[in-house]
């Protein structure tokens, strides 16, 4: 997997053990703790909030190699075989020296599963929504599975765009700016992606969680984190995307 040098370290491991998340939860229902109560400047980040985050696009255009490649950092070629239903993993990403837990459902993108996955919108903190450069159908069905995210999951849900399959240049049907472009209308972060070789995997899950880290703590007076300038940040320092 090709790592960024000067990312912030991620640890990661895969549990079972967190607790599931109610259906109540979310951030308005967190406990205050008292010194957030007493000193509202500086609130705390709660390490044991989880934030479920939903990986969400067509069928086949690579969210289960996703989550393979940012979990046990590989990717495994070969014979497609689509997902049926709906699975969790668990991941906990340190950022700005704040323990991170995200709790990733991976979706099955077949039509005939759509009904499932509605269910769990509702609940989401995050969703990271892909599409294949190589596949303008799965590009043109983004604007139909933001339709459906703003119909089922909450209005203050963090999004992603990812254009996956990154490393397949030669068989690209949409261009980098296409997908900038698209998500510019929608105002969300955008990055392309490639499970195979792991480039911008962990950035993608890293600013996603600095963003939902950010929201958890935000105090009305302080400057909002932009996750855009730091998604252009990180990938300026990193020369991540020349190539693609
Ligand atoms: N070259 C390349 N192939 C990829 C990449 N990501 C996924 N694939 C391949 O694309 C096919 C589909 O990948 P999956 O991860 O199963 O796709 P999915 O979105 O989970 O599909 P569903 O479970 O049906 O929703 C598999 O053959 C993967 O090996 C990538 O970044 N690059």
């Amino acid at each position: 997997m090709e790592r960024m040098e000067s990312m912030e370290p991620i640890s990661a491991h895969y549990t079972t053990d967190y607790p599931e998340i109610h259906p109540d939860s979310g951030y308005e229902s967190r406990e205050t703790s008292d010194s957030q109560a007493k000193t509202p400047t500086a609130p705390t980040y709660d390490e044991e909030f989880v934030h479920k985050t939903i990986l969400v696009g067509d069928s086949g255009v690579g969210k289960t190699s996703l989550l393979v490649q940012f979990d046990q950092g590989k990717f495994i070629p070969g014979s497609f075989s689509a997902t049926v239903g709906i699975g969790f993993t668990n991941k906990v990403v340190t950022v700005d020296d704040v323990k991170v837990k995200l709790q990733i459902w991976d979706t099955a993108g077949q039509e005939r599963f759509r009904s499932v996955t509605h269910a769990y919108y509702r609940d989401a903190h995050a969703l990271l929504l892909l599409y294949d450069i190589t596949s303008k159908t799965s590009f043109d069905n983004i604007r139909a599975w933001l339709t459906e995210v703003h119909e089922y999951a909450q209005s203050e849900v963090v999004i992603m765009l990812l254009g996956n399959k990154a490393d397949m240049s030669s068989d690209r049907a949409i261009r980098r700016d296409e997908g900038e472009r698209l998500a510019r209308e929608y105002s969300v972060p955008f990055m392309e992606t490639s499970a195979k070789t792991g480039v911008n995997v962990e950035l993608a899950f890293t600013a996603v969680s600095k963003e939902l880290k950010h929201r958890a703590i935000q105090h009305p007076n302080e400057p909002k984190f932009q996750i855009h300038d730091y998604i252009e940040a990180q990938k300026e320092k990193t020369g991540c995307c020349s190539y693609f």
